[in-house]
């Protein structure tokens, strides 16, 4: 599904990733923690195929990252972002039908997305009159629409209630299920280890085996 190596990336010419090895196979969700700025909505935005590497070799879904060849591989690749890739003033229903369009997908699903997500009874509400956490969910349900063989979640779990975010650990199993892969950024360890099958730490512009999530054992501290 995804094979990085040796990628450099620079946002504005300044490096920001270095030498980065990865290799993610069908079925496979993989979590990525790291510092603020450590780069990895870069690294997503990469596998996106909304950045080229200025060194090194990658493919997604069998296409070269930087290549003509990734036009082929967009319409399967399931990306959310920081902010949420909704136009405003439509209501959420006619966006998810916008995105059904877009990726041919039959828009009499939208009704059953949005009620799979808890929706159903927002669905004329335009997006400029929902919550942040609406909007999040009104993302999931493109993602539980468009089916993407490869999902790319940054902080995928913030801003939603404890309900919403068993939503987005489902999806990540739906997609891994259908033999396609999911990379998902977190801040949010304790949540990471719960949705992926392993997690890396991208640190100087590289990723590296993340240590086992800290345990409290009570009256000794950290372990
Ligand atoms: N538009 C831009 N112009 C210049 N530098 C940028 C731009 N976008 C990102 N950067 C730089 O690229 C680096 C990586 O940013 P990125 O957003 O990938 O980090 P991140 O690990 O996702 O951070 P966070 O955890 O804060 O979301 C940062 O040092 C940032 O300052």
């Amino acid at each position: 599904m995804i094979e990085l190596c040796g990628i450099s990336v620079s946002v504005e010419r300044t490096p920001v990733l270095r030498d980065l090895t990865l290799t993610v196979g069908a079925g496979e969700a993989v979590g990525v923690t790291g510092a603020n700025g450590s780069g990895k909505s870069t690294l997503l935005r990469l596998l996106a195929t909304l950045l080229s590497p200025a060194a090194g070799t990658g493919r997604a879904l069998g296409s070269a990252l930087g290549s003509r060849e990734c036009e082929r591989i967009r319409p399967h690749i399931g990306l959310i972002g920081h902010s949420p890739a909704l136009y405003s003033r439509l209501t959420l229903a006619e966006n998810l039908r916008f995105f059904c369009r877009l990726t041919g997908v039959d828009v009499s699903a939208v009704g059953a997305a949005l009620d799979a997500v808890g929706l159903g009874r927002s669905a004329d509400r335009p997006v400029d009159r929902c919550s942040q956490g609406m909007q999040r969910r009104a993302e999931l349900a493109r993602v539980i629409l468009t089916k993407p063989t490869l999902l790319l979640l940054d902080e995928p779990h913030a801003g939603l209630d404890t309900g919403s975010a068993g939503l987005v650990d489902a999806i990540i199993d739906d997609v891994c299920e259908r033999g396609g892969a999911a990379v998902v950024v977190s801040h949010d360890r304790a949540r990471l280890d719960v949705a992926v099958d392993r997690v890396l730490d991208l640190r100087a512009g590289s990723l590296h085996d993340a240590l086992p999530s800290a345990t409290v054992v009570p009256g000794q501290g950290l372990r």
